[in-house]
């Protein structure tokens, strides 16, 4: 607990003139900033060699309360040894002692405690101030254009507030989760949990991804399964791209993610699976077949061939992409050879042995990659998802609504908006299943006395059907042929690419945070080279010295 006899920040001056008072503001970026971001989960610097914390801009916000205050928009510049800078929003507020809401705010929301013009109080995250949440509010439903130092920040309203709702007396909270956003929520009589409201921390020169994918299918087609664009907050200035600083959709009422209603689905199999039974519920596949057309769904509402919008505006398989997705999986190739050879005796020998495989097959990957640079390709791309999986997909009564469309975390931005095949949203989603059951099956107690090798086959054989109850549907509703994918074979062939792509992109996450799951990605590969393997070994005209696939490592030995 902070102890509030003390002021650790002074200032002689009152909290509305803080960003004028130079030694209150170098207090803050030397004492205060550094070890209060350290603790933020959004703060994604903490692995780094941190060097210097600037308050780069403060921007005002006024807040209605019985005497006239504001709050700040912090954006603090955070510098490291090496690699780019990075900016973050963060939000100030000053809760004088006396004032009501102030013993509420969480450890975590307080920087320190602190006096300005002899009154004493908290320095707080304003997302923990209701005044501050309601001002938010307001300006977006009002569609205010707040005049700053550095340019203005403006509040844009979309069409999923209600008029109704823009005069609307509301309540609001801040939302439990620990991500790497913030989430409040807002109230109106009636409906107690109607808005959600994200503030992005890290900040990018440019528009956020979410927030153009968000509101182009909320305002340019029919697509209903995302949770309706209700408002952006931007700042902008001449001659620079503007920044995104918060977005407003439809709160969704929902129990779960996907990603936890599929593991709850799959609990029947896995209790049948010591007593060599197939017992599953056909819900799972109502479920899963109602994701592969809305995934369908969401493709066609972004493949919009008539748009002038450039940015959506279908492209073809130019050498330029094609260049940057070899570069990237090589890349990534690369790293995880290291990674293997570096953490092979902490492998399972199960995952010992698919690793073997992987690392055997590096000259067909390599082949499989030459062919991707030159094959003629007549499929398009356009702007996906980007970051595909079952936790990005609520599970509502009897449907899904999708969120979360920022793209890629480790990704840049400019790499975020780049169009690909929407079949890599299809092999992030495949990959998942396949993570569901092989995280169900190999995880749990129910299952722990079963030969690995078994439990290898029965998970394969539920994943393959669920996968094919997927696609089924997916291509159903996309329609044959569409010129999103020209034929079947380019189709299979650029599904390949992608679900090696992100096959390869879990085997470091999981040697790196989870390596007793480094199975399942390992297994994704080897079902992904087998395929290669199929195409190579099917094309007569192929002169190819590359040695066949090693399957014969996976046996383990006789006693
Ligand atoms: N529109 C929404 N309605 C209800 N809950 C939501 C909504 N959007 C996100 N959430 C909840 O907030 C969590 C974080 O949202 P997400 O978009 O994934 O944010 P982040 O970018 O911080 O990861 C989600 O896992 C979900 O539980
Ligand atoms: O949640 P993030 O966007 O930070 O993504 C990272 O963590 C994910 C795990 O939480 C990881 O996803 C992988 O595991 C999921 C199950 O836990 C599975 O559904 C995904 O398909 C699988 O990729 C993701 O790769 C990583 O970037």
């Amino acid at each position: 607990m902070l102890d509030l006899t003390t002021s650790n920040l002074t200032s002689r001056y009152s909290w509305e003139t803080l960003d004028q008072d130079q030694d209150a503001l170098r207090f803050l970026e030397s004492t205060v900033l550094p070890p209060y971001l350290n603790t933020c989960r959004w703060f994604a610097g903490k692995a780094r060699q941190q060097e210097k914390f600037r308050i780069a801009v403060m921007h005002n916000l006024a807040l209605r309360s019985d005497v006239d205050t504001i709050a700040f928009l912090a954006v603090v510049e955070v510098g490291y040894t090496d690699g780019e800078t990075e900016r973050y929003l963060l939000p100030l507020s000053f809760l004088e002692t006396a004032q009501p809401g102030s013993a509420e705010v969480p450890p975590k929301g307080i920087l320190t405690t602190a006096e300005f013009d002899q009154k004493g109080g908290l320095l707080v995250d304003a997302i923990y101030d209701e005044r501050f949440r309601l001002a938010l509010y307001a300006n977006l439903a009002g569609e205010q254009v707040i005049p700053q130092k550095a340019g203005q920040v403006r509040f844009h309203r979309g069409r999923g507030l209600a008029e109704e709702d823009a005069e609307a007396t509301v309540v609001s909270r801040v939302l439990p989760v620990d991500s790497s956003n913030s989430a409040l929520v807002f109230g109106v009589p009636h409906q107690p949990e109607k808005y959600f409201l994200k503030l992005y921390r890290k900040l990018f020169q440019e528009t956020n991804p979410e927030v153009e994918l968000v509101s182009f299918l909320t305002e340019k087609s029919q697509f209903s399964h995302i949770p309706a664009f209700a408002g952006s907050i931007v700042w902008e200035q001449e001659n620079t791209p503007d920044i995104t600083l918060g977005m407003m959709q439809l709160m969704v009422e929902n129990q779960k993610d996907s990603w936890s209603q599929t593991g709850d689905y799959l609990n029947d199999f896995l209790y049948a699976v010591p007593n060599r039974l197939f017992t599953i519920r056909e819900d799972v596949f109502d479920r899963v077949e109602l994701l592969g057309r809305r995934t369908a769904q969401m493709h066609l509402a972004l493949y919009s061939p008539e748009s002038n919008d450039l940015a959506f505006a279908p492209e073809a398989f130019t050498d330029d992409y094609r260049a940057f997705i070899i570069r990237r999986l090589e890349d990534l190739l690369e790293r995880r050879y290291t990674m293997v050879i570096d953490n092979y005796t902490k492998l399972d020998p199960l995952a010992q042995r698919l690793a073997w495989v992987f690392m055997e097959a590096k000259e067909m990957i390599d082949e499989f990659i030459d062919d991707f640079r030159k094959r003629p390709l007549e499929s398009l791309r356009t702007r996906i998802h980007g970051d595909y999986h079952l936790g990005q997909v609520l599970a509502t009564n009897d449907d899904f609504i999708i969120i979360d469309f920022e793209g890629e975390p480790e990704s840049s931005i400019t790499d975020r908006k780049i169009k690909h095949s929407p079949l890599k949203d299809v092999a992030g989603m495949i990959r998942s299943y396949h993570y569901a059951v092989s995280a169900k099956l190999f995880g749990s107690t129910e299952t722990e006395n079963i030969d690995p090798n078994h439990l290898q086959r029965v998970s394969e054989r539920w994943f393959n059907l669920i996968r094919d109850t997927y696609m089924n549907a997916y291509l159903e509703t996309i329609g044959n042929p569409h010129p999103l994918y020209k034929n079947s074979n380019e189709f299979n062939f650029l599904l390949l690419v992608y679900l090696l792509e992100k096959a390869v992109y879990e085997l470091g996450y999981e040697i790196s945070y989870r390596p007793a799951w480094v199975k399942i990605p390992l297994k994704g590969i080897m079902d992904v080279i087998q395929e290669i393997e199929k195409i190579r070994t099917a094309d007569p005209n192929r002169a190819s010295d590359v040695p066949r696939l090693q399957m014969g490592l996976l046996e383990t030995k006789k006693e």
